[in-house]
């Protein structure tokens, strides 16, 4: 059925309608709208995947689109991109997991599909956190390309990830959890591996205390850490290598636990000397030394001379903060590698692929901080792509042709773009700008953003550190912690650099700006 009429009233009450009768799939053109049912619905399973293949089933479905980008890829031997946005808890993650069931019933065979499809556990335990929207919410943006022989088959694949969203580690509000994997390992240990890491139950870490919650209605955490070493097996990360792992997410959870003692009267501070440092220094494989020094003193270079300046109470611990954000965001990366490798080991490429974008839409909470800047404008940029494919590029075609048409009118982003990414008085370069100034806070940040930007259409400076950002989607006004860098800078990984494991397992990566070029 085609709408004859289209208006915003009659495209809602066709969703609302259609998602009432469970028909939760809907075309708007080359886009798939998918409304979350909350609910088993039968639309998914083999003899799904047979009706499509066959051609024997046309209406809107996930399957489909990935049908017409692998005959399209095949056919045209162009590679394909399917993008999938939305705002938490819309549906995203599951979308993509269909999709890739999808084109591992119809190209699998080698094995690798298997692979491929249990990269999902891992990848959840790690990266997915209970919120107050999705008890199973992506902390991380996900692109996996899928590779394919020249008969057609998958033969192999490779993962990126973006903005893993590192503050939870630390800090998570009333009700939501922080990583999954941090109450699996507690909940699901062997005796031997919870002693070797000196683990505790959740209720008794301060990392996990602050939001109260620590189970998921009708999930088992014991169960699914089996899950998760399984999988981990299935993409061959070695017995050690997952003790490593384990290792280091029990150094995390302690780190939250490391207190500081005052020492003189300028509130500057030692670590205390207790079972949390020592089961921190013990699992980083460094000393108490080493870790007292990395956490209490900052390291500087000033004219080729090194200096060592105490930290206060405050630093410090946001010091500490900081290397626990940095462990488990560099762990992540290092788990994001091995899956790569065991899913490339030995494969040959032809060049083809079909790629699958998850990412997380819009974002805007009571306070929105670095995190929130970064994810929406990399949202303002998808906009831009879907934009320029569906009416700039498909316009100019018909005029080069000569066809006859109806001008479609759509909003342009480019002045919102042009205020993140302009040269040297865009958002990004004059925070990069002030990242370079010592004394610089989220308010010096923010009045630079005011003298430079007070007559962008898309901005507004607001009183103190605050400022709103004007996205096509809506304002979003930043007010917390956008200045990011500057607990960042007390914490270079130069300064971690003394923590064996630790460096064992830093891969610098500037994830942004990877997301970004893929985009661009
Ligand atoms: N097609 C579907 N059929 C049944 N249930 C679904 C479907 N899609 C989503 N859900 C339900 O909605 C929940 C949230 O979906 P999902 O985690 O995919 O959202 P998301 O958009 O990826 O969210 P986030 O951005 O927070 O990661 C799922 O855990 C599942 O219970």
């Amino acid at each position: 059925m085609q709408l004859s009429y289209l208006s915003e009233p009659s495209v809602l009450y066709n969703l609302q309608y259609r998602y009432s009768q469970d028909m939760i799939y809907t075309k708007a053109g080359p886009v798939l709208v998918a409304v979350n049912p909350f609910k088993k619905v039968a639309l998914y399973g083999n003899e799904y995947i047979k009706a499509y293949r066959n051609k024997t089933m046309d209406s809107p479905h996930v399957y489909a689109i990935a049908d017409s980008a692998l005959r399209e890829m095949k056919r045209d031997e162009v590679n394909q991109s399917i993008i999938i946005s939305g705002e938490s808890g819309a549906g995203k993650t599951e979308t993509a997991k269909i999709a890739m069931q999808y084109l591992a019933s119809l190209g699998g065979g080698s094995g690798i599909e298997y692979e491929i499809l249990q990269t999902n556990p891992i990848l959840e335990a790690f990266g997915n956190a209970k919120t107050l929207r999705n008890d199973n919410s992506s902390r991380f943006g996900k692109l996996i390309e899928i590779h394919f022989s020249t008969t057609g088959r998958i033969c192999g694949a490779m993962i990126q990830t973006f903005l893993l969203e590192k503050s939870r580690v630390v800090q998570c509000a009333v009700g939501e959890r922080s990583y999954h994997i941090f109450y699996q390992l507690c909940a699901g240990a062997p005796t031997t591996l919870r002693e070797k890491l000196n683990l505790k139950k959740v209720d008794e870490y301060k990392y996990l205390k602050q939001s109260c919650c620590y189970s998921i209605a009708g999930v088992d955490d014991a169960e699914m850490f089996h899950a998760v070493t399984e999988a981990m097996n299935i993409v061959h990360i070695s017995k050690e290598d997952q003790d490593n792992v384990f290792a280091m997410v029990s150094a995390v959870l302690w780190l939250g636990d490391v207190s500081f003692t005052i020492i003189d009267n300028e509130n500057h501070v030692e670590i205390t000397v207790e079972e949390a440092a020592e089961t921190v220094s013990r699992l980083l494989g460094c000393s108490i030394e080493d870790l007292n020094l990395v956490l209490s003193k900052r390291h500087m270079k000033v004219n080729n001379e090194n200096i060592v300046q105490k930290l206060t109470l405050t630093q410090a611990t946001d010091t500490r903060d900081a290397l626990a954000k940095a462990l488990y965001a560099s762990l992540f990366e290092w788990l994001v590698e091995q899956i790569n490798k065991s899913l490339s080991v030995g494969k040959r490429r032809t060049g083809r692929s079909i790629s699958i974008l998850d990412i997380y839409g819009f974002e805007s909470f009571d306070k929105n901080s670095f995190e929130q800047f970064c994810i929406n404008y990399a949202n303002e940029r998808l906009q831009q792509h879907f934009n320029r494919h569906l009416f700039k590029l498909e316009q100019e075609e018909y005029v080069e042709d000569g066809i006859d048409w109806a001008k479609v009118e759509f909003e342009d982003n480019q002045d919102c773009l042009n205020l993140f990414e302009k040269k040297p008085l865009g958002l990004l370069s004059l925070l990069d700008e002030e990242s370079t100034f010592p004394n610089a806070t989220d308010l010096t940040f923010a009045n630079k953003l005011k003298q430079h930007l007070d007559t962008n259409s898309c901005f507004r400076g607001e009183r103190g550190k605050a400022f709103t950002v004007r996205h096509y989607a809506g304002e979003w006004r930043m007010t917390h912690r956008v200045f990011w860098r500057r607990t960042e800078i007390y914490c270079t990984w130069t300064q971690f650099s003394s923590l064996p494991n630790a460096n064992y397992l830093y891969h610098k990566r500037l994830h942004l700006r990877c997301l970004l070029n893929l985009i661009i």
